[in-house]
């Protein structure tokens, strides 16, 4: 079946900064006469093959608040559950389909374009797509949520103080940073913005960070809650 032909050519106003090119390249249709191609199978049959609901669970944080373990422990929980689940993780795109992208506003923000169009591909495939970024700008999250309808697009803020990451500090970037050798790091030179109105927010109880499984269990009832872990 053939369908709508797809929008293409007036720009819609200036972007921001000085990587113009970069976002312009990115987010500007280039091509015309194309056309939206629908297939037989849709998510609808996917979803009762699978016997569950296409999701992207968007987990976002400052470095060290624990992303990535939540994002894993929820992965395992799905799975022993019989619920299919993917990670979409930060650092893990930034070695491939975002390897061309550092850490300025415009590149974070293509970022997270990238991906937002990937989760939906693979909410669209009926997956629970556990997106695990920084994604430090409220302006980025709330395009991928349009892009995803009926309350699909849930958000998981994992609202960790600067002083517990930084403690944490895994990697040793915070330490690198307040010497200087990071330039533009988040939380320290370069902005977070909180979400307003997330669907999940974890935070510390008396400066103690809930377990790991516990922060997973707490994504799980929500899922289970909204029926997305049945047809
Ligand atoms: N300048 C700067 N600021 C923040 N983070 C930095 C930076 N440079 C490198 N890193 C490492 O990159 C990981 C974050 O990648 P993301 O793709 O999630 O970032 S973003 O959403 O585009 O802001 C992040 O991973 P996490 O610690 O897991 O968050 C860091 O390991
Ligand atoms: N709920 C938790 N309780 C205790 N330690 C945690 C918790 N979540 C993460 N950690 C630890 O904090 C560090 C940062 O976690 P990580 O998942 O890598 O964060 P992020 O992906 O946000 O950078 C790791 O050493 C991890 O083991």
């Amino acid at each position: 079946m053939r369908g709508r032909p797809v929008e293409c050519g007036a720009h819609r106003g200036q972007p921001r900064g000085e990587n113009r090119a970069l976002e312009m390249s990115s987010t500007v249709p280039k091509s015309s006469n194309i056309f939206w191609h629908d297939c037989p199978v849709g998510k609808t049959d996917r979803q009762n093959l699978l016997k569950q609901k296409g999701c992207v669970v968007w987990i976002t944080g400052l470095s060290g608040s624990g992303k990535s373990t939540l994002a894993c422990t929820l992965g395992r929980e799905l799975h022993t559950r019989g619920k299919l689940a993917y990670v979409l993780d930060g650092d893990n795109l930034r070695h491939g389909l975002n390897k061309d992208l550092g850490f300025a506003a415009e590149d974070r923000a293509e970022n997270i374009r990238r991906v937002g169009e990937v989760a939906k591909l693979f909410a669209d495939a009926g997956l629970v797509c556990i997106a695990s970024f920084i994604s430090p700008y409220r302006r980025d999250r709330e395009s991928c949520r349009a892009l995803l309808s009926d309350g699909s697009f849930i958000e998981v803020f994992l609202n960790m103080s600067l002083e517990l990451c930084e403690a944490r500090d895994p990697k040793g970037l915070y330490k690198l940073a307040r010497a200087g050798k990071i330039k533009g790091f988040t939380g320290i030179d370069d902005p977070y913005e909180a979400p307003l109105n997330c669907e999940i927010e974890i935070k510390e109880v008396d400066g103690v960070c809930p377990s790991p499984s516990d922060m997973a269990a707490q994504v799980i009832t929500y899922l289970e809650d909204k029926g997305f872990l049945h047809e």
